[in-house]
């Protein structure tokens, strides 16, 4: 068992790696997708040209709406080797990390709204083996994440309350891109909520490196041409605020 999770590690640390040289990327998300086909999704997201996948795990209670868990992230894994990046939008992050890394996720991100030691949470997920991200809705103070800056790989900025795909861009996430940018260089920055050909660009120019992509490409009868559009947004736009 020991031998299995040290293996484990080592995939989910170099899934990890791959995510952090990967930006700038553009993650799809699953969540507005046709889970009756998921694994064809998930294929057609890969042959339009996906890298990482973003999925949304919702626990009915720290937002209200409600995903999926453990299966559905261990039968993605068995299916894709596309990195995991797994949103947990839940009230208890640290009763559900161990299994997520076992079902196979590759960077566990977690609520600042949801824990009262951010610290603590980071350094457990972390010791599991996997990146770790903390993400922050639009109306939480910028402030309560320094606590646990230099415990994460990733701050993930929510541009949309977290909950439902489909809402409409918080441009307050811009600010929040450019002012972690400017003060931490090297920090990876995920934005969430509303990215389209409109908002991909001004979120690459703040300095953003994963943007994760749900209604704009899931609504699209072309995914390919979907994610083209998208990526040109993102190249055209110039990334020099890193
Ligand atoms: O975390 C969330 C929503 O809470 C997101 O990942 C959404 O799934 C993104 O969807 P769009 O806003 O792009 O439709
Ligand atoms: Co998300």
């Amino acid at each position: 068992m020991v031998s299995i999770l040290v293996g484990m590690d080592l995939m989910n640390r170099a899934k990890l790696d791959s995510i952090r040289n990967a930006g700038p990327a553009i993650l799809p998300s699953v969540l507005n997708c046709d889970f009756g086909d998921l694994m064809a999704e998930v294929d057609r997201l890969r042959q339009a040209g996906a890298e990482i996948l973003h999925l949304d795990v919702m626990d009915g209670h720290f937002v209200p709406n409600l995903t999926f868990g453990m299966p559905i992230v261990e039968g993605l894994r068995r299916h894709t080797d596309m990195p995991l990046d797994v949103h947990l939008m839940i009230s208890d992050p640290l009763a559900y990390a161990k299994p997520m890394v076992e079902a196979g996720a590759d960077l566990l991100t977690f609520h600042i709204e949801a824990v009262s030691d951010p610290v603590d949470v980071a350094n457990k997920i972390r010791d599991l083996g996997v990146g770790v991200g903390v993400a922050i809705n639009p109306a939480t103070p910028l402030s309560s994440l320094d606590v646990c800056l230099g415990s994460v790989d990733m701050v993930l900025v929510m541009s949309v309350q977290a909950g439902f795909g489909g809402q409409s861009f918080n441009p307050v996430a811009l600010e929040r891109i450019r002012e972690l940018r400017s003060r931490y260089p090297d920090l990876l920055l995920e934005i969430d909520g509303g990215i389209n050909t409109e908002t991909i660009g001004p979120a690459r120019e703040a300095g953003c490196d994963l943007f994760v992509v749900g209604s704009a490409i899931i609504s699209s009868d072309d995914y390919t041409a979907a994610v083209s559009e998208l990526s040109d947004a993102m190249m055209s736009a110039n990334g020099g605020a890193r």
